[in-house]
């Protein structure tokens, strides 16, 4: 019998703290040895990664697959799906949501909107592990009634599913929930312990601003950008972060992109407030040219073959050639928050290097192009004409999450180091989401064995891709915004629980064993203990003196 069920000898491994030369030995799924020059022989199968780094498995704790609720609308990923994209970019654990389910009432109502998840992906063949945030919409009880069954609902899908975050949205109609629901949430998560994660958009703001430009007929997917400014983000920031002082709890905003929000939670962090920030690649990368670059050129020529004629305009989106006269591409790129102009990128790129963004998820949410029914260009045609208010908000990300900011990021020198792509993909999501040490780092006798082999830095492997190919993403979406971005590295291992599901390019699929796995309390997220609450027996003494 043999001493290691895999042995990765001669790479240099990588933490959020770390980068050295040595081999790693796994056992039943864990890491039980780090060391040099460990005896090949002792081992069932052996990874040269000779000039290669060897990396934690990335954590996402930001996707969105299919679900039994399906409040953002059909998207295109099953949770197969999103799984085996996530591992073709090196990423060994999803976060996806479960949405609260409102026809469900009672102490056990969150566990069952859970549990129906859960039941779901249990059908499904999954290529590596995930948990679930709650996303919460709706306050059952009012007042201080709603806040103390919250507060069991929390206890009770924390004790029976282990979930410990939940995400509420400052917008959408549907989703968006008032200060004083917020102040609610917050009031029950901070008494659970739980990360409450905000999508800061002042719907209100977005609203009026959708009327003003139908009014003017302005609804082409250029607009979507127009109808939310970055004050609009930076409003809402600033609002929750008040919310949550007075509250004394944790905060974590989800998707930033704006300077105006990224100077606000940097200001709030050094006033010692515990505000936790995620971006995503598509922030530090895509600008609005993608989308300025059809109404600029439809304003000019009606559009037609508009993108082949373009001038001084580089979109990112590659175009097909046959897509030359499809002048809603731009839709391809919406999402909220918008796509900022290109000024506003160099300030996510700082805000990840100096601590403001802990950390970098990808907010997959893939909604196919073509799809008849429920597809971004399906918004185009029908009574909808178009108009980008009916166009599904998100785009696809799980996959290339890891390799664009391993080239974008560490290779073109964006980012600080190696160091700081583990902190912000791997380590940090883990800490932040409770599932430290767990995941997200390599330690001997504690860690899953959840990690990538990177390839070497030389060009001359055959399978090493060079560019971003909708192929590639092996994921249920027809499109992804990075066509044609170059790649300097790509995982070529990447092994889930010590099984390699993903090598060179070929997934693994007796090896895709992914499973449920429940979270603990947050390691990063916890309150000051200056809750407003706690201070007011000691106003009811003063007042009875
Ligand atoms: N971000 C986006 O446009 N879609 C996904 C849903 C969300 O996270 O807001
Ligand atoms: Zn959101």
């Amino acid at each position: 019998m043999s001493t290691y069920d895999l042995l990765i000898v001669n790479g240099t491994i990588v933490t959020a703290s770390d980068v050295y030369p040595a081999d790693i030995a796994i056992k039943d799924g864990k890491v039980v040895l780090i060391g040099s020059a460990l005896d090949p022989t002792l081992a069932k199968e052996v990874i040269d990664a000779e000039g290669a780094y060897v990396t934690p498995g990335g954590i996402d704790a930001h996707v969105h697959v299919d679900e039994p609720l399906k409040l953002l609308g059909p998207v295109a990923d099953t949770m197969e799906e999103a799984t085996r994209s996530a591992v073709a970019g090196g990423t060994t654990t999803v976060i996806t949501f479960a949405t609260q389910d409102k026809s469900i009432t009672g102490p056990a109502a969150l566990s069952d909107s859970v549990k129906a998840n859960v039941d779901l992906y249990e059908t499904q063949k999954l290529y590596c592990d995930y948990a679930l945030h709650l996303i919460l919409f709706h306050i059952e009880k009012p007042s201080t009634q709603g806040s103390r069954l919250l507060d069991l609902q929390l206890a009770n899908v924390y004790s029976t599913y282990g979930v410990s975050s939940v995400k509420i949205f400052m917008t959408y109609p549907g989703l968006q929930i008032s200060d004083y629901d917020i102040l609610t949430t917050m009031q029950a998560t901070r008494k659970n312990g739980f990360t409450t994660m905000i999508h800061a958009e002042n719907g209100d703001m977005v609203k009026w601003m959708i009327e003003q430009l139908e009014e003017q007929n302005l609804t082409s997917p250029y607009f979507h950008g127009i109808s939310r400014p970055t004050v609009v983000e930076g409003e809402a920031t600033n609002r929750a972060i008040v919310l949550a002082k007075m509250m004394d709890t944790p905060i974590l905003f989800v998707h930033v992109s704006s300077p105006e929000a990224i100077d606000t939670i940097r200001s709030a962090q050094t006033k010692g407030l515990k505000v936790f920030a995620e971006t995503c690649p598509q922030y530090a990368l895509l600008s609005d040219i993608e989308t300025k670059c059809h109404h600029e050129l439809e304003q000019q020529n009606g559009c037609s073959n508009a993108c082949s004629n373009a001038k001084g305009h580089e979109p990112n989106v590659k175009l097909n050639p046959d897509e030359f006269d499809d002048d809603f591409i731009g839709a391809k790129t919406i999402c909220s928050p918008p796509i900022r102009p290109d000024h506003c990128r160099e300030s996510v790129w700082k805000a990840m290097n100096n601590g403001t963004f802990t950390i970098v998820g990808s907010d997959h949410c893939a909604y196919k192009y073509y799809d008849k029914t429920s597809g971004k260009l399906d918004a185009f045609k029908g009574d909808k004409n178009g108009e980008f208010k009916y166009i599904p908000n998100g785009m696809p990300g799980v996959c290339t999450r890891m390799p664009l900011l391993f080239d974008y990021g560490v290779m073109q020198g964006n980012l600080a180091n190696m160091m700081k792509f583990v902190e912000l993909q791997c380590t940090n999501p883990a800490k932040v989401y409770g599932l430290y040490p767990k995941k997200g780092s390599v330690l001997p006798g504690v860690s899953d064995a959840d990690l990538v082999v990177w390839y070497p830095s030389s060009n001359e492997y055959e399978k090493k891709p060079k560019v971003v190919t909708n192929k590639l993403l092996v994921h249920g979406c027809d499109y992804t915004p990075f066509e044609g971005y170059q790649i300097g590295n790509w995982p070529r291992f990447t092994i889930v629980k010590g099984k390699i599901v993903y090598r060179e390019g070929e997934l693994i699929e007796e090896n895709a064993k992914g499973s449920y796995v429940k979270r603990e309390k947050s390691k990063l997220c916890t309150p000051n203990n200056e809750w407003v609450t706690e201070l007011r027996p000691s106003y009811q003494k003063e007042a009875n003196n």
